[in-house]
């Protein structure tokens, strides 16, 4: 990997426990991936242990998927500025003004993180929408939010990379596209219903792959990881 180029893997260090989490962080290289820390984890230990992870010197997408009133997001959104993270997310299904009030107070940050709208989530297909009120195929749907996303300033969206390249075409590169639903091939798929294996997510566009499970549930998470990496092309490993 070249110094200048960015690491494209986000692994997602679900785990119930900080021992664990910090023993698969420091079996990994910063510059060769980021972080995400989500719900669980953030649940369990709070804002320490990003610092914890920042302090070995990794970037953290901190996952949290705000999604509430704009006072409340915004409020949320600059308090993980303030905690240095790398990326932040909230739910575009909170809508336009939730979107721009988040933007407008990152805005007055120093060192804003990205932020990124989470549009239909990568467990769903869908029958889970039409479950919702909203048949249809999820593409139209992440489309659509997609939009709202861009109009309200976001810096990009989350998506399955199934959607990477219909979003790519209608909207242009500077939009940053960050998928999880990512498996290698022949890993087993848990919970995620819209998915591609990584080289094909590079392929059709993402930014970022989001990886939980194959990595850390792997009898090997580093050499997971790096299997990963083999089987991005050269000119696009992270
Ligand atoms: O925002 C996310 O990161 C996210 C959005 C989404 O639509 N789907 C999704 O799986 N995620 C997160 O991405 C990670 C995927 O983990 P694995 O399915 O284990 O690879 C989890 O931490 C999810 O919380």
């Amino acid at each position: 990997m070249s110094p200048t180029q960015s690491p494209r893997i986000v692994v997602a260090l679900d785990y119930a426990a900080e021992a664990p989490a910090l023993e698969l962080a420091d079996r990994l290289d910063p510059a060769r991936c980021r972080l995400k820390v989500g719900k669980e984890l953030f649940t369990r230990l709070g804002p320490a242990f990003v610092e914890t992870l920042q302090r070995r010197g990794f970037e953290i997408f901190l996952d949290l998927k705000f999604h509430d009133i704009p006072n409340t997001v915004a409020a949320a959104c600059a308090a993980a500025a303030d905690l240095g993270v790398w990326m932040v997310n909230v739910h575009t299904s909170g809508g336009p003004r939730m979107m721009e009030a988040a933007r407008a107070r990152l805005s007055q940050s120093s060192r804003p993180p990205l932020l990124i709208g989470v549009t239909v989530l990568t467990s769903m297909d869908a029958s889970d929408l039409a479950a919702l009120g909203c048949p249809g195929d999820p593409r139209e749907r992440v489309l659509a939010l997609a939009r709202l996303a861009r109009e309200a300033g976001l810096d990009g969206i989350v998506c399955s990379p199934l959607e990477s390249a219909p979003v790519r075409e209608a909207l242009g590169c500077d939009f940053l596209l960050v998928t999880p639903g990512v498996r290698p091939a022949g890993a087993s798929v848990g919970d995620q219903k819209r998915i591609m294996t990584p080289a094909e997510a590079l392929a059709a566009g993402s930014d970022y792959l989001v990886i939980g499970r194959p990595i850390t549930q792997a009898p090997d998470p580093l050499a997971a990881l790096l299997e990963i990496e083999r089987s991005l092309a050269p000119d696009a490993i992270i």
